[in-house]
């Protein structure tokens, strides 16, 4: 079934930086975005995820090919039908004065209201309906500039929920955010995708929420290619990987991680249960050793004893036992070896 809301055929995005020289960041995009789903925008620094989201929102004309919204091309939208259709949410932080957060929001409106500005009840209906889904009816009355970074951006994407659009495109939603936040900005941003049946295309630096919320997610390198799947399709293709080496990190495409290099120190027999066994387990991986749970045949091991009070690290060196009662002393021990 094909519920594609937003396509792109053979686009080339980039900046006229002369008269006669062109700058590409990207070529050849031809994707879609699908009514109902999740898309995150993946790419290194200065890989071109900023420039493509402009380029889809109209903002910015594109070197070559074009971009459909429901089959019209974009660049020959009338602004208000284009704002009916496409909302857009940007990181920056905007002076929007002595604005109530209720106010900021029913300016989404804007495309319907009168010469005015007038919102009909139908209007207030839909204000209210967008605050509400964003989880900020407690801010309504509250001035935009007293918000919390993460209570503003709730404000924004309800200002972008009140347009009604059919897309919605957000520039790093979670930036400036913590990490609580940054999962709830996500999740919402999931749910709201599903129950409006709307396209919503974010981009992020946060790989790893990403991997794990995002319904599809693209990809773009640095040579300015657009890799498209599932989020576990580009882990195993080594899209992720290859678009994200760089000396000194990598990404483990076991644990979905991503890694220091670390000079590699031994290996290491580990053997316990519980929570306890699997921080353990991080805490030795982090300084370098390669952890083994089956082999009891290693020069060290360790063993991890605990209760529901304490939890004790029982590491054995050429058949001497040494205790310890923290990850800490127990990394100092092995760090001295
Ligand atoms: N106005 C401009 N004129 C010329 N080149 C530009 C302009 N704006 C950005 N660029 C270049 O285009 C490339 C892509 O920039 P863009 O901001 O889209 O990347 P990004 O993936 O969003 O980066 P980041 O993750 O750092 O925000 C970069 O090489 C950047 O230097």
């Amino acid at each position: 079934m094909n519920n594609a809301i937003l396509t792109t055929h053979n686009l080339n995005i980039g900046y006229q930086i002369s008269r006669k020289n062109v700058r590409c960041v990207a070529r050849d995009i031809s994707v879609c975005l699908e009514a109902g789903e999740l898309v995150c925008l993946l790419g290194p620094n200065g890989a071109g995820k900023s420039t493509l989201l402009r380029s889809l929102a109209g903002m910015q004309p594109p070197i070559g090919g074009e971009v459909r919204l429901l089959g019209d091309d974009i660049y020959k939208l009338a602004p208000p039908e284009l704002a009916k259709r496409l909302s857009l949410v940007l990181t920056e932080k905007v002076d929007v004065g002595m604005l109530s957060a209720y106010t900021l929001v029913s300016l989404g409106r804007h495309p319907y209201t009168d010469w005015w500005g007038n919102l009909t009840p139908e209007d207030e209906a839909i204000v209210h309906w967008a605050i509400k889904s964003v989880g900020a009816l407690h801010l309504a009355s509250r001035q935009v500039s007293e918000l919390s970074d993460g209570e503003r951006q709730k404000i924004m994407i309800a200002r972008a929920l009140a347009q009604s659009p059919i897309v919605m495109l957000l520039d790093e939603p979670t930036a400036f955010l913590d990490l609580p936040r940054r999962v709830e900005i996500m999740q919402l941003l999931r749910q709201l995708a599903r129950e409006t049946n709307q396209a919503i295309l974010l981009s992020t630096h946060d790989l790893d929420l990403a991997l794990r919320l995002a319904d599809k997610v693209w990809l773009l390198s640095t040579n300015g290619i657009l890799h498209v799947g599932a989020p576990e399709d580009l882990v195993l293709s080594g899209a992720f990987a290859d678009t994200f080496a760089s000396e000194g990190v990598e990404f483990d495409v076991a644990s979905g991680e991503f890694h220091l290099h670390t000079s590699h120190k031994g290996e290491i027999n580990v053997r316990g249960e519980g929570i306890a066994i699997v921080w353990t387990i991080r805490a030795l991986q982090r300084v370098g050793f390669k952890v083994n749970q089956i082999q009891n045949s290693l020069p060290i091991s360790v063993e991890v004893v605990s209760n529901s009070k304490q939890v004790l690290w029982k590491i054995t060196k050429n058949k001497t036992v040494y205790t310890y009662d923290s990850l800490y002393e127990l990394i100092k021990f092995l760090n001295y070896l």
